[in-house]
């Protein structure tokens, strides 16, 4: 694995048919760090992940020190089809796919790593079975086994616990610590406040805008999430691309907890 670096969001719009879902938002996330963001439905969180993933190409502004091929992005359950033939152990090697390419079928060495990925997530065994016989949390954490073995510098999860019963949540989230041990920098959309304040140290909260990054307790405060919530319920969903000046400097929850 490439050691990740830091990666700078800088004036980001970004949106679908011309209507921004995110506006003008600049933040950093330091290289390895462990990273929320948090906000209402509808906030552009997944706009915003998209983008870092380079699934979603901006309107206006930049994304540096990411590149796609150093992400392993994990979307929303919901895109991910589930009826699709294949089994557990074909889903999970196409984390190989940086080795393997379209055509090269796995050999006994990277068929070990899709097993023992699978034991990892506590799915030993199930390498024959096809994906329509798993049941959500066992699809979840094969996903996870998948990313295991992308090894990527950067790994970002949009809402990787919805479903999923409180000891599922407890393993996967193990698995997201020893990806932070290992120097990756890991970014999850989560709606989960009080495990956010409990097991991740950066927040980024997000209305449409950028409310405030930095610190999970310091951005978690009652005044910043009503004010996320005033910015969302104000939000112009018809809106066409805007021309707000660029607000210059990440706001920061250390020096400007009400956003820019
Ligand atoms: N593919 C799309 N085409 C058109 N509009 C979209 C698309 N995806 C998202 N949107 C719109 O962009 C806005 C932001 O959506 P996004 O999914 O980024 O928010 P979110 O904060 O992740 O929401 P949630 O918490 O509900 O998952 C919403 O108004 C949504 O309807």
């Amino acid at each position: 694995m490439a050691a990740p670096a830091d990666i700078v969001v800088h004036d980001l719009t970004a949106g679908y048919e011309r209507h921004p879902a995110v506006h003008h938002v600049s933040l950093r996330w330091p290289a390895g760090a462990l990273a929320a963001v948090v906000g209402p439905n509808g906030a552009g969180k997944s706009t915003l992940l998209k983008c870092v993933a380079g699934r979603l190409r901006p309107m206006h502004g930049r994304i540096h020190g990411v590149a796609p091929a150093q992400v392993a992005y994990l979307p929303q359950l919901s895109e991910v089809d589930r009826s699709f033939p294949i089994t557990v152990a074909e889903l999970v090697a196409m984390g190989l796919w940086h080795e393997l390419g379209p055509w090269r079928r796995p050999d006994a060495g990277q068929r070990a790593r899709v097993a023992h990925a699978l034991a990892e997530v506590g799915l030993h065994g199930f390498e024959r079975r096809t994906l329509d016989t798993l049941s959500g949390g066992q699809f979840q954490r094969a996903l996870f086994a998948r990313l295991m073995l992308q090894d990527a510098p950067v790994v970002l999860l949009d809402e990787p616990f919805t479903g999923v019963d409180a000891r599922t949540l407890q393993e996967l989230l193990c698995v997201l610590r020893r990806w932070h041990e290992q120097g990756r920098t890991v970014i999850a959309v989560l709606h989960d406040l009080e495990l956010v304040r409990a097991a991740f140290p950066l927040a980024t909260l997000l209305a449409r805008e950028l409310v405030v990054h930095g610190p999970t307790a310091a951005v978690l405060t009652e005044a910043n999430l009503l004010r996320a919530r005033q910015l969302q319920e104000a939000f112009d969903d018809t809106a066409e691309v805007c021309d707000l000046p660029d607000p210059g400097a990440v706001p920061h929850a250390a020096e400007a907890s009400h956003g820019h």
